[in-house]
């Protein structure tokens, strides 16, 4: 029923904007003709007696002037109009309006609502006559089947992990033939956890499972077990294991188990019933079925700590693959992957481009290589060039340019100093990310960015590291106040990042001398009005203050280190202030050449190619800005 309401509020919002887009249609064609006069200026042209003939259709009068122009104007109710024109001598003609017109503009004023009980009755029909086409069959579980001969995906489709395949790969012999599986000796698998972040693939890997062993694919997220009623969950679970038992072999995938699989009894407010019934439904039904009816369930999570021991108990998803962020390796492989869908030109290089994207996941990558492709269409080029994919990384990591915002000159030098205090200090202190890219150009929600980017992976932060970050962080500020004399709002975030780290380097890590390798916070995985949540452990208000006074120290350290730094580097602070009023975006070596107290090398042509390009339009004016000075490392 959900989706049917659903599709009704699309096709409802399809014809709305049908509809605005007609009436600005026809409100444009009455216009277009000869521009309407305004009624008070066509009245005035009448008392100067300029007007020969006047033309009253409905309520638009067409006018024929003494110099033979033509005239339209739209007439208000106005009872002294006829009158008037009497007055001045103007010949008056009256027409019924024409009928055909109001006819037609009936029509088109109706027509996306006849489209939408259109399409609704084609909606009703197909609803009552379920039971044939593949996504109904299905109808009351939800679970959906995958087209096998529109959308195969195979193994070569998934790249960067390796381990993760050859752990399934023995899933696809026994799906390929269950009985001879099971005459060899081999331990029939019911249930496997795929385990791993948003976006790495494990949809994918689930889907290339059923598509190498030529089976039915059938997948329904966790979350559509979860509804309003008490016992509508655990009947489509039914539902959908009676389903699959016709079809077997084949594959179950339920995404985001998570939703339905969590701790029974946990959660704000105690337990849920229906969840509860839910998961204990899914449970019967993983102990119901016998291993040789070829029903292999599959289910991904990003939470395996909040699942219900239960469910990972022997003869359920005993088993566990992790699917974990792509490698530079794995990245440069899923990138080859997703390249060879779209023309690319012999510069593109995917282990540059590997090596310039930690943290992304699959996900990220394909999307990155789709941005890529929008941008090369964009600047009408028939291949999808380097540049392009540097343009949307800069664009995934650092949000959109927003070159039609006008800033005034003072903001922009407020931020040239900003971007250079964090950039100097980067430079300056030790274990911190090579920096990569700074800009005064706005993007997202920020005006400037300093964009640092690690040379390698790196999976945790030592505690120099985080050290460093905070005095980054603190830079911008710092640098406002040297130079500008002022401080703006622009730096908040910087200094909630900052306070974060420090906080967390307290309360969650364990690198205060003075607190010790305690944790003082912790995150159950409970998530609350959609916020995960902190809870304090019991602690008292002496230690609390203790805390407070141990952040307040790491950060007031910080902050006279980077002020420090950026005192002693006037000179570079002034230089590289003045490249990037000059240039908007200095790169790693003009950078280089300025903290080597050298004048800059000149923007290389690329980057002025990409200033060429159009600038988005109608970007909505700046929030309260924020610097962001890398993408979020975190451990
Ligand atoms: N290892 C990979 N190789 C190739 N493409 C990948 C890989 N991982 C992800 N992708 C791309 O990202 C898309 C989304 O991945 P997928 O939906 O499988 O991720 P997921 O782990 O299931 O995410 P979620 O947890 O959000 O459901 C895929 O359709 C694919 O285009
Ligand atoms: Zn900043």
């Amino acid at each position: 029923m959900n989706n049917l309401f659903k599709s009704i509020g699309i096709w409802m919002v399809v014809a709305l904007v049908l509809m605005t887009v007609f009436n600005q249609f026809n409100a444009r064609q009455q216009s277009s003709a000869q521009g309407p006069m305004d009624y008070s200026e066509f009245m005035k042209e009448v008392n100067q007696g300029h007007i020969a003939k006047v033309t009253i259709e409905g309520r638009t009068l067409k006018a024929v002037t003494s110099d033979g122009k033509r005239l339209t104007s739209y007439a208000p109710t106005d009872l002294w109009m006829v009158s008037d024109l009497l007055k001045n001598g103007v010949k008056i003609e009256a027409k019924p309006e024409e009928e055909q017109s109001f006819l037609m503009s009936l029509f088109v004023s109706w027509f996306p609502m006849l489209l939408l009980i259109g399409v609704w009755i084609f909606f009703m029909r197909q609803m009552q006559g379920g039971g044939k086409g593949g996504a109904f069959s299905f109808g009351k579980s939800r679970a959906r089947m995958l087209d096998e001969a529109k959308e195969r995906v195979t193994f070569a489709d998934v790249a960067g992990c390796d381990e993760a395949k050859e752990e399934v790969s023995e899933l696809v012999d026994f799906l390929r033939d269950p009985t001879k599986f099971q005459n060899l000796g081999g331990r029939i698998p019911r249930g496997v956890l795929m385990v791993g972040s948003p976006g790495t693939g494990k949809t994918l890997l689930a889907k290339a499972i059923a598509g190498e062993a030529k089976v039915p694919f059938f997948s329904i997220s966790g979350s559509d077990f979860v509804e309003m009623f008490v016992g509508v969950g655990a009947a489509r679970v039914r539902d959908m294991f009676e389903q699959a038992k016709k079809q077997s072999p084949c594959i179950i995938f339920i995404d985001e188990i998570d939703a339905v699989g969590r701790q029974r009894g946990a959660g704000l407010g105690g337990g849920n019933d229906e969840r509860e019934q839910t998961l204990n439904a899914l449970l019967v039904e993983m102990d119901g079925f016998e291993g040789a009816s070829g029903v292999i369930v599959i289910a991904a999570t990003n939470r395996p700590d909040v699942l219900d021991a239960a469910l990972l108990r022997p003869g359920r998803f005993d088993r566990q693959v992790v699917v974990p962020l792509p490698d530079i390796r794995g990245r440069e492989q899923i990138l080859m992957v997703h390249m060879r869908k779209v023309p690319c030109a012999p510069d593109v290089n995917a282990n540059v481009l590997a090596r310039g994207t930690p943290g992304m996941s699959g996900a990220d990558l394909a999307n990155l290589v789709n941005e890529a492709a929008l941008f090369a269409a964009r600047r009408t080029k028939r291949f999808v060039e380097m540049d392009d994919f540097e343009a949307a990384k800069d664009k995934i990591f650092m949000g959109a340019e927003r070159r039609s915002m006008v800033m005034p000159e003072e903001e922009r030098r407020n931020t040239a100093y900003h971007e250079s205090g964090h950039a100097v200090v980067a430079k300056l202190l030790p274990k911190t990310d090579p920096v990569h890219k700074v800009t005064i150009i706005p993007r997202g929600r920020a005006l400037g960015l300093t964009m640092q980017l690690p040379s390698e992976d790196r999976y945790s932060m030592d505690k120099d590291r985080i050290l460093s970050t905070i005095a980054v962080l603190f830079g911008g500020r710092i640098a406002e106040e040297i130079f500008m004399n002022q401080m703006t709002t622009g730096a908040s975030n910087d200094f909630e990042r900052a306070t974060d780290m420090a906080r967390k380097m307290v309360t969650q890590w364990g690198m205060s001398e003075a607190l010790g390798t305690m944790v003082y916070a912790e995150n159950d995985g409970e998530v609350f009005l959609g916020r995960s949540v902190t809870t304090h452990k019991n602690i008292s208000e002496t230690t609390m203050q203790k805390v407070d006074a141990e952040i307040r120290r790491i950060i007031d350290q910080q902050y006279a280190l980077a002020r420090s730094l950026i005192e002693a580097n006037r000179d570079k602070m002034e230089a590289m202030t003045k490249a990037l009023l000059e240039w908007e975006t200095i790169d790693a070596e003009q950078i280089n050449d300025i903290m080597a107290g050298e004048a800059p090398r000149p923007p290389k042509p690329s980057q002025s190619a990409a200033a060429n390009s159009q600038p988005p339009k109608d970007t909505p004016p700046a929030a309260p800005a924020a610097t962001p000075t890398a993408p979020a490392q975190e451990t």
